[in-house]
């Protein structure tokens, strides 16, 4: 009786051979094709993963090699063959790394990657000295060389090791952050091991496996792809890596802003189209300002933020909606819209003006009217404005009170602030959603606006220019290139009603599916320890 495939498949062969001696047909090349190495060792493979599959071996090491074996057999290997080899071969995979003992010359395991083939088998510790391999004493020689010893075995590896006294057994529970700031171990001349450091940019989602080490965290991307963790700076080394880099672009006078300067010039806007105008005319300064698109010192002095899993019940307040994107990108039409098509449930809070109230116009309604020194009394104790401006001599701002009023009322409030309102926004009240509406690509923004109307002053409701086009680009590349780590979602604004119908369903499924939010803006998060 057959055991596995590859006893079908010689057993197969010699049939066929059989058919080759009686010249059958097309048989000599279904004989080539059937013996084929590659084949072969295919099914070696498959035949090595279902037994992994079936009995879960324990210590994993030298099954894995044999696996590994089974690989490098193949004469002439497909790119797929040597891609699983690579990835068989890679330090990632066997594990762990070493570092030496400079003073006796010991070969130590220096860390043991989370959920790698040295974690998986059990067998190797932080640590842990490493006395020989493959019967080769390693002591005395430098962690390089020990490396090339282990990649080039093939098959069963053979590890002499002198267990650490005291094994430390790390149970430390995932914590899940977010990055808000970017990394790229291969520019990185401090990391221990950069085959086994993992990059991420701001706004990617973290798993961090293990904190034991204070300067070097193991970390997974979510949603998961690897099954083993790549190394990451901790928060305190990150700190003092950026600050390193801080000082350095100080010194050479690189423009960059400061939360003083980003709240100067992001000052304000309103819902209604004078305050737009406002925003308009403030957008040319603030785009020659905003020469860098540096993190901000926030993200600097946090660069990763503690996240939890939130599922909105149904008895709760439904989360705040932010829109931000690029002046003119359509973040208001788009928000009118969502109000036209359903005012039972999204609303938009209602500014306050110190301007008089209009004919036709009702208090609370349109604005809440009020005097200036009212207004500014406002501004300074009682409540906080979320953006505020001048126009025409008129003051005008929208408060965390009245976005509180709308959420209380049991609507959906949705806001459209500038970017830096993102940070008063972020309480646990509100919970906000924040949503970047992107430009989209040149050609389609150029075509898709040719009958559109761009507010430039106070009367004037003009077609959009080749000027106001290259301006709406650059400030969205700025906008996302600053802010992306705050963004909980991206719409494309092209085509208006496929944009409109895409906001309704990322809308919804914010308040209805659990979503990653801040851990202290989330009640119901236990505390964990860093
Ligand atoms: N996808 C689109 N296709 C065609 N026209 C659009 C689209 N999105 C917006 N528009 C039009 O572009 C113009 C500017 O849009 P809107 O007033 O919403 O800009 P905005 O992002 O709110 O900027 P601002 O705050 O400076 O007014 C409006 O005339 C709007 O109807």
């Amino acid at each position: 009786m057959l055991s596995g495939v590859s006893e079908v498949l010689s057993s197969v062969v010699e049939d066929v051979s059989e058919a080759v001696n009686r010249n059958i047909s097309g048989s000599q090349l279904l004989h080539e094709l059937l013996s084929a190495p590659w084949l072969r060792a295919l099914l070696k493979i498959y035949e090595c993963l279902m037994q992994f599959q079936r009995l879960s071996p324990s210590p994993l090491l030298p099954c894995a090699s044999g696996l590994l074996f089974e690989v490098s057999k193949a004469h002439r290997p497909s790119a797929e063959a040597r891609e699983l080899y690579n990835l068989l071969s890679s330090p990632h995979v066997q594990g762990a790394t070493i570092r030496r003992d400079e003073v006796t010359g010991d070969i130590y395991i220096a860390r043991v990657i989370h959920g790698g083939l040295a974690d998986r088998s059990g067998l190797l510790h932080p640590g842990d000295l490493i006395v020989e391999v493959n019967g080769n004493s390693v002591v005395g020689l430098e962690p390089e060389k020990v490396i090339q010893i282990l990649n080039s075995s093939i098959g069963t590896i053979l590890f002499k090791v002198i267990p650490r006294s005291t094994q430390v057994t790390s149970s430390q529970k995932p914590v899940y952050m977010r990055a808000m700031v970017d990394y790229c171990p291969l520019q990185d001349s401090s990391i221990p091991c950069p085959d086994a450091g993992m990059a991420f940019i701001r706004g990617d989602l973290l798993e961090v496996v293990d904190q034991s080490d204070a300067l070097w965290w193991q970390a997974r991307k979510l949603p998961c792809g690897a099954s083993f963790a790549g190394l990451i700076p901790s928060a305190s080394m990150l700190r003092s890596k950026h600050k390193e880099q801080w000082c350095i672009k100080t010194r050479l006078n690189v423009v960059i802003f400061s939360q003083k300067h980003e709240s100067t010039f992001f000052p304000s806007a309103g819902f209604r189209r004078s305050f737009r105008l406002w925003r308009r005319t403030s957008y040319r300064r603030r785009r020659q300002s905003c020469t860098s698109c540096s993190p901000s010192s926030s993200a600097l002095s946090s660069p990763y933020e503690e996240v939890a899993l939130y599922q909105r019940l149904p008895q709760e307040n439904h989360r705040l909606i932010i829109l931000i994107g690029a002046s003119g990108v359509g973040v208001n039409e788009l928000r009118k819209r969502l109000i036209k098509l359903n005012p039972s449930t999204f609303q938009g809070p209602v500014p306050h003006t110190t301007r008089p109230i209009k004919e036709g116009e009702q208090a609370g309604r349109e604005y809440h009217f009020v005097t200036k020194e009212l207004f500014e009394y406002m501004f300074c104790s009682i409540f906080r404005f979320v953006e505020y401006g001048e126009s025409k001599s008129h003051l005008y701002g929208t408060s965390i009170d009245a976005i509180d009023e709308v959420v209380k009322r049991g609507r959906m409030c949705i806001i459209d602030v500038e970017p830096p309102g993102i940070h008063l926004l972020r309480l646990r009240n509100l919970k906000p959603y924040v949503i970047f509406i992107k430009a989209p690509s040149p050609e389609t923004l150029r075509q898709t606006r040719r009958n559109a109307r761009i507010i430039t002053s106070y009367a004037v409701n003009r077609a959009f220019t080749e000027e106001d086009f290259l301006e709406l680009e650059d400030t969205s590349q700025l906008i996302e290139a600053k802010y992306k780590q705050y963004f909980d979602n991206v719409v494309v604004n092209d085509d208006l009603q496929d944009a409109c119908m895409q906001l309704c369903s990322i809308i919804q499924q914010a308040q209805n599916e659990p979503q990653w939010i801040p851990t202290d803006m989330n009640i119901n998060t236990e505390s964990r320890s860093k």
